[in-house]
């Protein structure tokens, strides 16, 4: 028999499509299968040489697919109707279809495969040689024989005995394409398919027993050999063996129909062989195992199928390996899917800005999970590819765990950062905090609690792809500037603290030193204003030392503090010389100079008092003190007060001399003028009290009364009717004294007395007072002109 198709006209292998062309070519394009599969034997090459799409899920009711490594396939070829099938149903208690005995006529079309009873066997019936039925086309008979070499572990060549020696007849045609191929399937690769041998288990049928089984056996290794040596074989291989690669068993069967009993032995005999793994003839050696996987065979045989049917290169350690890629992709996206719905369920918690408890522990266990199920399915494939396949799984599951992990650590740095706060401001609550003391402890509690966090979130052992550390630094500096602008807070509301001492401390003594307006008036507020400020400052310093301060702080928070202070007590002094409250004292001033005598008896003014004196004395003291408030000027130039040089936040320089000034030239004036009126009616008041006590009644006048009114008084007492009503105004007034009306009567009386009283007295000052009143009068007209005078050199301003 000539080359196989496989090969090119050059005799070497043709070129191998890329993998992942074939991959796509087998899963898109798989062709569908019209051969449905009984329940325990199935077409899988059907007459239009089409691969069965119904395999994998045959091998599932076989229960085989998880069988992994332990299963074997044999394959049987030979002449049509040498009793293949009879001999694999005894064999193997398979069903395939044996031809009736009258009709001789092909039975097995295409490749058909049965489990064998009670083992993990996949029997393979392959369509008879000779290509009788399908004329001279013997390509089938080559691929046929190609596919079960490069996929079983034992091939059973079934021959009649009166085959043995012939070319044809023994299929040997046929058995040189095998070993050709074999060469180009196995022979290259050596340290790959170290395992891949196959035993070519001969089956010389109708053994009648003239001839031994002994000569059979040397007449078939010597034709093989021939072969073998025949072959064309390349140049690196020339010195390979046929036993490089095959394994030679031969047996005999009697003729079942003449000699059914002891072929019946035989059969067992040979069952055995299949069976009994203790036994030196075992057939299935481990050697001969083409390490597919059962889960993979399905997937392996037709992309073989596929090459074979293509006429393309068959080379099986790339056909391993496509396997290899095509299931461990398929593995590992079973793993992938299960463990993305798992992390799918953290995925929201975390995105939301959760700390999930325990996130670590369940991300190494998907991780796991996901990896053993890749590497229990995968691993019995090619190596290399499954270690490749291995890494991208990996990195696949890393890159899902990653977004998760860094999530966590944001989320703990904010939780972490957050407890900082929280802490902090508790600390701050309680009483005597040392502020240093407060912010070191919640740090030290902060990072513990992001570091244990993050390392119970750390998936794997590789510190570059499952670092925390850069997120702790970043940590670190934020608790840096929250903690800073705490402590600046902090300063800002104790120096507001103090500052509020400072108002209430000068408070008392400053209203007491204003009311008093003595000559070191200043000197006084000066002093304790300094010292109330040397001791806040003192009293800040010793707090600011815990905060942990920078000078430079300090010595801002101080000049902010001075500043305040000396707003502090200008407010105070505005305050007390408010228009009002400056006029006010400025009266008691006068008043006391003026209206009371150097005991602080209030004056009477008498007549010849000397009022022009005393007033204009104690109106020019009083106007003294309007220069001593305008200015806060002590007079020990040591009480001065030397303000900040720079005061922080502060937009606009504070002018601290213009603020020693508290009146202006125009409002002292304003201030004066209003005193003056004042005074002034003081000065009318004093002036009326002296008229009023001139215009007493003089005492002689009630004599004269007396004397006029004699006569009067006499004729009452003697005219008997001014005497009756007398006396009946007597015993009236008896009755009500009697009858206790004196006293609403008396109240009538009196009220009546006063009004008479006071008719008289008008009546009489008019008469004795109208030239003091004229002189009082013009007294005053003189005082409202000056008034007048004033008022209109003022009135441009405002008062
Ligand atoms: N003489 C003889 N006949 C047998 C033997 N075993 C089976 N037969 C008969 O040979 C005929 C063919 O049997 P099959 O088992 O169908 O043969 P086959 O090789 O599978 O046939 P195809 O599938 O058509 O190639 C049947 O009639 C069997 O009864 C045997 O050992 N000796």
């Amino acid at each position: 028999m000539s080359a196989p198709d496989a090969l090119s006209s050059n005799g070497s292998l043709p070129q191998v499509p890329s993998l992942q062309e074939h991959a796509k070519a087998l899963v898109n394009g798989r062709p569908t299968s019209t051969n449905a599969g009984t329940s325990d034997r199935l077409q899988i090459i059907n007459d239009a040489k089409e691969f069965t799409q119904e395999l994998n899920p045959q091998l599932e009711t076989w229960a085989l697919r998880d069988a992994g490594f332990d299963y074997d396939i044999v394959a049987v070829f030979g002449s049509q109707s040498t009793g293949k099938s009879t001999l694999l149903n005894r064999l193997f208690g398979t069903n395939f279809d044996v031809m009736d005995e009258t009709q001789r006529q092909q039975t097995t079309k295409g490749i058909w495969m049965c489990r064998g009873k009670g083992m993990n066997v996949l029997v393979m019936d392959v369509e008879g040689t000779d290509g009788r039925e399908r004329g001279e086309d013997q390509d089938f008979e080559r691929k046929s024989a190609l596919f079960s070499l490069a996929s079983s572990e034992v091939l059973i060549i079934n021959l009649w005995e009166h085959q043995v020696g012939l070319y044809q007849g023994a299929n040997m045609g046929l058995l040189k394409t095998v070993f050709e191929v074999n060469l180009g399937l196995f022979g290259k690769k050596t340290q790959d398919s170290v395992n891949q041998r196959t035993m070519l288990l001969f089956v010389i049928r109708d053994h009648i027993g003239t001839t031994p089984l002994a000569n059979l056996q040397a007449t078939l290794t010597a034709d093989l050999q021939r072969i073998w040596d025949s072959l064309s074989k390349p140049a690196e291989l020339q010195d390979r063996q046929l036993a490089d690669y095959f394994d030679l068993a031969f047996t005999a069967l009697p003729h079942k129909i003449l000699a059914a009993d002891k072929f019946e032995a035989d059969v067992q005999a040979l069952r055995k062989r299949f069976v009994d793994k203790s036994s030196d003839n075992y057939l299935f050696k481990p050697a001969y195992h083409k390490r597919i996987p059962a889960d993979g065979v399905a997937f392996y045989m037709e992309g073989i199928w596929e090459q074979v049917q293509t006429n393309k290169d068959l080379d099986l350690p790339t056909q391993q390996e496509l396997l290899a890629q095509f299931r461990c992709d398929e593995i590992s996206a079973g793993a992938l899917a299960e463990f993305n719905e798992q992390a799918k369920s953290q995925k929201r918690p975390v995105e939301v800005g959760k700390v999930v408890e325990g996130l670590g522990e369940m991300m190494r266990g998907w991780r796991n999970q996901a990896l053993t199920r890749y590497d229990r399915d995968a691993s019995r494939y090619h190596q290399g590819v499954y270690k490749r396949k291995r890494t991208d799984l990996l990195a696949t599951l890393d890159s899902t765990l990653s977004p998760l992990f860094v999530g966590q650590l944001k989320n703990l740095h904010k939780a972490s950062l957050v407890a900082f706060k929280k802490e902090i401001l508790d600390g701050l609550r309680s009483e005597g905090y040392n502020f240093a003391d407060v912010v070191g402890q919640a740090r030290g509690r902060c990072e513990a609690r992001f570091v244990e966090g993050a390392k119970e979130a750390v998936v794997a052992d590789d510190e570059a792809a499952w670092n925390w550390e850069e997120e702790l630094e970043l940590l670190r500096e934020e608790v840096r500037l929250v903690a800073d602008q705490l402590r600046k807070d902090e300063t800002k509301k104790m120096v507001n603290t103090i500052e509020r001492n400072i108002k209430k401390q000068i408070s008392e003594p400053v209203d007491l030193h204003l009311n008093k307006a003595a000559p070191d008036m200043w000197d006084s507020i000066m002093r304790t204003f300094k010292e109330t400020l040397a001791k806040s400052e003192s009293s800040y310093l010793a707090k600011a030392k815990s905060f942990d301060c920078t000078d430079e702080e300090n010595t801002a928070a101080l000049s902010t503090l001075r500043h305040r202070a000396w707003l502090a007590l200008r407010a105070k002094i505005d305050e007390q010389t408010a228009d009002t409250v400056i006029l006010g004292k400025l009266r008691a001033y006068f008043e006391e100079r003026f209206r009371y005598d150097e005991a602080g008896v209030p004056r009477v003014w008498k007549p010849d008092d000397d009022i022009d004196g005393a007033f204009k004395k104690a109106k020019d003291q009083t106007l003294d003190l309007i220069p001593l408030y305008s200015k806060i000027a002590p007079k020990d130039s040591s009480l001065e007060y030397s303000p900040p040089s720079e005061v922080p936040d502060q937009e606009e320089e504070y002018d601290y001399a213009a603020s020693l000034v508290i009146f202006s030239e125009t409002k002292a004036l304003d201030i004066t003028n209003r005193f003056r009126r004042e005074a002034d009616a003081y000065y009318v008041e004093a002036k009326r009290s002296t008229v009023s006590s001139i215009a007493q009644i003089p005492y002689w006048m009630y004599g004269v009364l007396v004397i006029l009114g004699w006569n009067e008084a006499m004729m009452v007492l003697f005219n008997p009717l001014y005497f009756t009503t007398l006396l009946v105004l007597l015993a009236s007034s008896y009755a009500i004294i009697q009858l206790n009306l004196a006293g609403p009567l008396l109240h009538v009386a009196g009220t009546v007395g006063r009004e008479v009283k006071r008719q008289a007295e008008t009546r009489l000052r008019e008469h004795f007072s109208e030239p003091l009143q004229a002189q009082a009068a013009s007294v005053q007209r003189a005082l409202d002109e000056e008034d007048s005078r004033q008022d209109t050199r003022r009135s441009p301003e405002p008062l």
